[in-house]
């Protein structure tokens, strides 16, 4: 199974906190895996041994996301969200402090595929000795020349090769002064030594008491930019000359999904002709709007060029929550990687008066839906209750040949698979429907009841949208 390949490169980077008596954080990876458990999601194409190489070309060459921020910022918590499925709560109690770069792989569907770099807090300190060091730096001249220029260099090197730089901060934390004249030291670095690097600020925790209206996170955000701003300008740089984006982000909401999906979509070099292919669809079916969602991570990695509505994305993104844990659950196959990560109890459960979640305690009994109608087009329906309580505890007894299949496509097996669809008809008058299209990935899309009457029409368009995919990644994953 591969997909999401976790990496603990704890030999490697061994300067964890900053310590300047301790070797140098940037010597050269070494392979071992280092007994931390590799954990993969969804079905890839690339090497799935336990063991990841990241000097393999075809690792190396993939586009490299760096997380930095300082201590407890939260970047651990929002990959472990976002890419483990762990829950917002568990990061409470489940996460220690990052000590060495953690390196992982993305490898979800060959459109999008990416290495993700943790680095632990405050590593981004760059070898300074102290604050007259960082006083007497002259960014156009250079970094001056420490004890620690070396692992200073090392910086430069990891920089030169990344595709973005996502700089986590707290925004529960104030004042900011010295995290943002730290980010200002990395961002500098970073742009000097790699000049197309993406640059995203993740204003990070903005949920709880002092969050509670989106004009408290707005002035937020505007005082970072407004810090941000004033640290380039000493520092003789202004924001024209280096883009940032800023995102204002929460692991206990959809916000962080929202701006890893952007972060995301800049690594796609096939994005503008995701987004024709997208609004060609859209416009041939009188289609509202269409994303297509990496289904392991519930990031959307294209949209059509229409605007984007924060709901309707949180809306198709929940959809496939629904479509992987009851198909995790009614539908065939051994274990799935959604079943391993999803309870049981997760699947969503009708409350009274609650107009908005469609299902009822017996989710395919459509005589529990009310105003609503659900129709879930499961590949192969769950039976008896016998069979349904074998499967609920894993305990598969001699595959059939659909399983042998299921072990043979990894972990996209019972629970996704090419005949995986779904259709939600909302109460206001739209419908929601969800199609596999490829590996992991699902056309998700938003239209009006009305214009969804010739179904077979849509699944033939979506049949073609799903071939020049088809074709696009084959292109993608042939050597560039
Ligand atoms: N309120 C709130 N807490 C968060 C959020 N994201 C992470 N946290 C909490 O922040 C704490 C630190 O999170 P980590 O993910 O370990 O932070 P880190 O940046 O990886 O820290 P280091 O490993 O020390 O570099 C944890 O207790 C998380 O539960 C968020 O969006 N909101």
């Amino acid at each position: 199974m591969d997909g999401y390949q976790y990496y603990d490169d704890e030999e490697s980077i061994s300067s964890a906190g900053g310590g300047y008596d301790q070797p140098n954080a940037l010597d050269a990876p070494d392979d071992d895996n280092n007994g931390f458990a590799p954990t993969y999601l969804g079905g890839g194409h690339l090497p799935s041994e336990e063991k990841i190489n990241f000097d393999d070309p075809r690792i190396a060459s993939l586009p490299r996301i760096l997380m930095m921020g300082p201590r407890r910022a939260g970047k651990t918590s929002i990959q472990r969200v976002v890419f483990h499925k762990m829950s917002p709560h568990e990061t409470l109690f489940r996460l220690e402090a990052t000590q060495m770069l953690e390196r992982a792989v993305v490898d979800h569907t060959p459109l999008c595929r990416f290495t993700i770099w943790d680095f632990p807090g405050d590593q981004y300190e760059y070898g300074y000795e102290d604050e007259e060091d960082r006083d007497e730096v002259d960014y156009n001249e250079g970094i001056v020349d420490g004890p620690n220029s070396s692992q200073a260099k090392g910086y430069d090197e990891i920089f030169s090769k990344a595709t973005a730089l996502i700089f986590v901060l707290d925004a529960q934390d104030e004042p900011y002064d010295h995290v943002l004249q730290s980010f200002t030291d990395t961002v500098t670095r970073a742009v000097r030594a790699n000049p197309t690097i993406a640059v995203e600020v993740f204003v990070h925790k903005v949920d709880g008491e002092l969050f509670l209206s989106d004009e408290a996170k707005y002035d937020c955000r505007r005082d970072v930019m407004q810090q941000v701003a004033d640290e380039l300008a000493d520092a003789g740089l202004s924001h024209d000359t280096i883009p940032i984006s800023y995102h204002l982000t929460s692991i206990y909401d959809h916000s962080v999904f929202e701006a890893f999906s952007r972060v995301v979509q800049r690594l796609i070099p096939e994005l503008p002709t995701l987004e024709h292919l997208l609004n060609v669809l859209v416009s041939t079916c009188s289609m509202e709007k269409a994303y297509l969602f990496d289904v392991a991570s519930k990031l959307y990695i294209s949209t059509d060029s229409s605007p984007v509505d924060m709901q309707s994305v949180e809306l198709c993104s929940d959809m496939i929550d629904v479509v992987l844990d009851v198909s995790g659950i009614y539908g065939m196959g051994g274990i799935s990687s959604t079943k391993k990560n999803t309870k049981v109890s997760d699947v969503p459960i009708a409350e009274e008066g609650d107009e908005d979640n469609v299902f009822g305690s017996e989710p395919l009994d459509s005589a529990n839906v009310s105003t609503d109608e659900v129709d879930l087009d499961l590949s192969n329906e769950g039976t008896g209750e016998d069979e349904l309580l074998g499967k609920l505890v894993g305990q598969a007894s001699t595959p059939d040949k659909r399983e042998e299949e299921d072990v043979n496509d990894g972990d996209a097996g019972s629970a996704y698979d090419s005949e995986s669809s779904s259709t939600i008809h909302l109460s206001n008058g739209m419908v929601l429907y969800l199609k596999e299209v490829d590996t992991m990935l699902a056309l998700v899309c938003l239209t009006r009841a009305e214009n969804f009457r010739k179904k077979s029409l849509i699944n033939y368009n979506i049949g073609c949208l799903k071939n020049a995919l088809t074709e696009l990644g084959n292109k993608t994953s042939s050597p560039r």
